[in-house]
């Protein structure tokens, strides 16, 4: 039996839409139990989540090996769907896993970030599933790859709400121009942002992931919660407040150490969905064998 985790992610932080993405402490596991007559796997996501070849891990496995013999897993998870948290990621990078390892292959981080790049689109939350920490992934030529990122000493205060909302809902609701100015200011921030990063400046990092000009502006109609939680850790002090993904997660950067005080202010607030104070997953995916 072999055993796959992989973690949650955060993309864009605000600021680096589509290329750059944070590993968090939810995770993903699938077991491989041993061959089967057929392919199935148990999972905890209901009915709307097919059992069989056509569920995405399954499909991604069998995508990569065509001609992998068939097998039982076993997926246990606490990545809620369809959130802004990279689900749909996760689940490809350990249906690769899963067609490697079942192969006898060779785990190659950058040869599965290509992999999982060409399924997923966007590199944002496949390299950081796969690195952990913060990784600034990027496209050169149709050449994808990523550098991890140093961050300040922060944890993620983390606001689910109780609704889905579909990546592809929350990408079709983004213009198809925009203002000279506001791709201007996107490439000031975002490099503002990195430089942020490496130099572990928490104040600056928290002011810069609240300038986003590419996609938050645009979806907010559709995560009202974002101006809410913002304006309140607003009249607190705190800065830090950036859409996880296409939403409608909300996160908010905070000291290390200083997240469960803003979780007892964001729970006054009575928001109808679920606060999680998440650590940074620093290696991303494992693989264990038993
Ligand atoms: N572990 C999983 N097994 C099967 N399908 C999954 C799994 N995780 C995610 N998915 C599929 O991906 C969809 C969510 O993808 P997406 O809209 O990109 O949201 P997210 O922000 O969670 O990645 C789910 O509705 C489901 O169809
Ligand atoms: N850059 C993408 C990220 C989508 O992340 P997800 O976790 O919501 O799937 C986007 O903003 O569309």
């Amino acid at each position: 039996m072999m055993t796959i985790t992989v973690p949650a992610t955060s993309a864009n932080l605000g600021l680096g839409f589509d290329c750059l993405g944070l590993a968090l402490d939810l995770n993903l596991t699938v077991r491989i139990i041993g061959p089967s007559d057929e392919w199935t796997i148990k999972h905890p996501y209901g009915a709307d989540v097919p059992s069989d070849k056509r569920n995405l891990i399954i499909k991604t496995a069998l995508d990569l090996h065509p001609d992998l013999p068939a097998h039982q897993l076993e997926v246990t998870s606490d990545i809620p769907l369809a959130r802004g948290l990279g689900s749909s990621s996760s689940a490809i990078v350990a249906g690769l896993l899963v067609g490697h390892l079942i192969k006898g292959d060779e785990i190659d981080q950058a040869q599965l970030l290509e992999e999982a790049n060409q399924i997923e689109g966007h590199p944002d939350n496949v390299a950081p599933a796969i690195y952990g920490g913060l990784q600034l992934a990027q496209i050169l030529d149709g050449q994808v790859s990523s550098q991890t990122v140093p961050l300040p000493d922060l944890e993620a205060l983390t606001f689910i709400p109780d609704y889905h909302l579909e990546t592809k809902k929350a990408r079709a609701v983004l213009p198809k121009q925009i203002p000279y100015q506001d791709a201007v200011s996107q490439g000031q921030h975002l490099a503002a942002l990195i430089n942020a990063g490496w130099n572990r400046d928490l104040a600056a990092f928290q002011v810069l992931l609240e300038k986003d000009k590419l996609h938050e502006p645009y979806r907010a109609e559709l995560v009202p919660e974002l101006r809410e939680i913002r304006q309140l850790f607003h009249a607190n002090d705190i800065k830090g407040t950036y859409l996880s993904g296409a939403g409608p997660t909300i996160i908010t950067m905070v000291a290390a150490g200083k997240g469960q005080k803003a979780e007892e202010l964001l729970a006054k607030a009575k928001l109808k969905g679920q606060i999680r104070l998440l650590q940074i997953n620093q290696h991303g995916f494992t693989i264990t064998k038993d």
